[in-house]
């Protein structure tokens, strides 16, 4: 039996280590007030296997007023493999490794706006650099150009569906003052996309992944429709673009929280790259990058949980699910359970380096922070590169000296620093980083 009271409070106190504590005591299926939690790795297994027992387009349709109707993320059963099938390839490495030297080349634009000694929020900063980053791989080098202008408009549209369901419900009723720039930006971003697709049909060659999709053909002949593209592209930035800035900050706490850390990922970039950006070859030589990404995805996986709602009745563990009820799945939870992750709450980039002791390669249920299944995160793979190269060419070009204290993580998805991240940058050599004790 669920003790309701202590149950909320733990997540009310502890955030998501109060889930865990809730997952410890009552076992992996359990109910508090309407929401039902499906949790650790067999239920994982559980959610990815059964997809025909959900809804996309119930979970999420708070997200419809920013993605459309048609979005990948708010689709079902054949439609959302239809989409997906043509969205898919525009994903692939061979695509992403092309967008590698433009990526390195905003990272760059972003730490040289920055002033040797200068005190910045770096969950800020993350955010504006990785904006410009994701929008001109995604929507090619013409929008690219106005990425800034571009991306106000987009967050205004997007800002809205992050917050809570509820308030979004209520922002749209009163149409409020956000709910009409929501609105407004909606339409100025909605028509760029447009014109965009209407040149890269007349002919005009972009690298984007949205000219991918528009001139997109599966084996049966079958394209997006203008529209379709449109409410894909902007799925893709909902669902990414926050994901992305959210792991980059924590990636950078993690590293800096001990100094040896970051160390020993700078002796790895300056051996494998020197000075000049990754190309794809080196990628998988940057076993210790890669391990920082992997290990910070695992500590602070910035979906910390994800919702389902059911649309029928099914049973779980020996306990019923109704149709309608949200049931959520968590990979923060299973991140941490020490049955799988020995010292699940120690950083340790070296779990994922196949030469060493603690190497284990976990099962896709075990690690999960781009979820499961047939919805899994289409951009998985750019989001890796994007955190790669920012990571790589800041360690080969600054030291951060983060103020201590700076990083509560919220209780919301994705998990932030509450305050952001504060500290002051220099270039690398010049300023001395504080050594503190390592915590998660
Ligand atoms: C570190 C960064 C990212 C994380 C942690 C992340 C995480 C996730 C997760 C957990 C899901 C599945 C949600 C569920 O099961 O309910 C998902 C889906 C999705 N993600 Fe990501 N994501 C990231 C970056 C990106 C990027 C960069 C893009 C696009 C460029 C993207 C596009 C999508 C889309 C479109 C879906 C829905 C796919 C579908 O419904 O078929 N994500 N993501």
């Amino acid at each position: 039996m669920v003790n309701q009271l202590a149950a909320v409070t733990r997540f009310l106190r502890h955030g998501f280590d109060g889930m865990l504590t809730n997952y410890r005591q009552y076992g992996p299926v359990f109910s508090i007030g309407p929401y039902t939690y499906l949790m650790g790795p067999d239920a994982n297994k559980f959610v990815f296997a059964n997809p025909q027992l959900f809804s996309w387009s119930k979970a999420f349709s708070f997200l419809k007023p920013a993605v459309g109707e048609t979005s990948m993320i708010v689709s079902d059963g054949a439609e959302h493999k239809r989409r997906r099938g043509l969205v898919q390839p525009a994903f692939h490495h061979r695509h992403v490794n092309g967008y590698l030297a433009a990526l390195a080349k905003d990272a760059d634009a972003l730490i040289d706006s920055w002033q040797d000694g200068q005190r910045i929020d770096f969950d800020q900063e993350f955010q504006r650099g990785l904006r410009r980053m994701s929008v001109r791989s995604l929507f090619g080098d013409r929008i690219g150009e106005q990425a800034d202008h571009f991306g106000d408009q987009l967050e205004a549209a997007i800002s809205l569906v992050e917050e809570q369901p509820l308030f979004i419900g209520a922002h749209r009723i009163l149409r409020t003052p956000a709910w009409r720039r929501a609105q407004a930006g909606k339409q100025a971003v909605d028509e760029q996309i447009m014109a965009e697709i209407a040149r890269v049909r007349a002919g005009s060659a972009d690298s984007g992944v949205l000219a991918k999709m528009t001139t997109a053909r599966d084996d049966d002949g079958a394209v997006l429709s203008d529209i379709e593209i449109r409410d894909q592209a902007l799925g893709l930035i909902a669902a990414g673009f926050s994901a992305v800035s959210s792991a980059m900050t924590w990636i950078v706490h993690l590293l800096t929280d001990n100094a040896r850390e970051w160390d020993l990922a700078r002796a790895e970039v300056t051996r494998v790259l020197g000075d000049r950006p990754a190309t794809g070859e080196d990628l998988h030589k940057l076993v210790r990058v890669h391990g920082v990404v992997q290990e910070t995805l695992r500590l602070r996986p910035p979906t910390a949980v994800s919702v389902r709602v059911p649309v029928e009745d099914f049973t779980y563990a020996g306990k019923r699910i109704r149709a309608g009820r949200k049931v959520f799945y968590s990979p923060y939870v299973t991140h941490r359970l020490a049955e799988i992750w020995p010292e699940p709450e120690r950083f340790m980039p070296e779990r994922w380096d196949p030469a060493h002791p603690a190497y284990r390669k976990p099962g896709p249920h075990e690690f999960l922070p781009f979820g499961g299944g047939p919805h899994r995160c289409v951009g998985s793979t750019l989001a890796i590169s994007e955190l790669t190269v920012l990571l790589t060419r800041l360690l080969a070009r600054v030291e951060l000296d983060l103020e201590p204290g700076s990083a509560v993580p919220t209780k919301a998805v994705p998990i932030r620093p509450r305050d952001g991240l504060r500290g002051r940058v220099g270039r690398a050599g010049h300023l001395r980083l504080a050594t503190r004790p390592t915590s998660p």
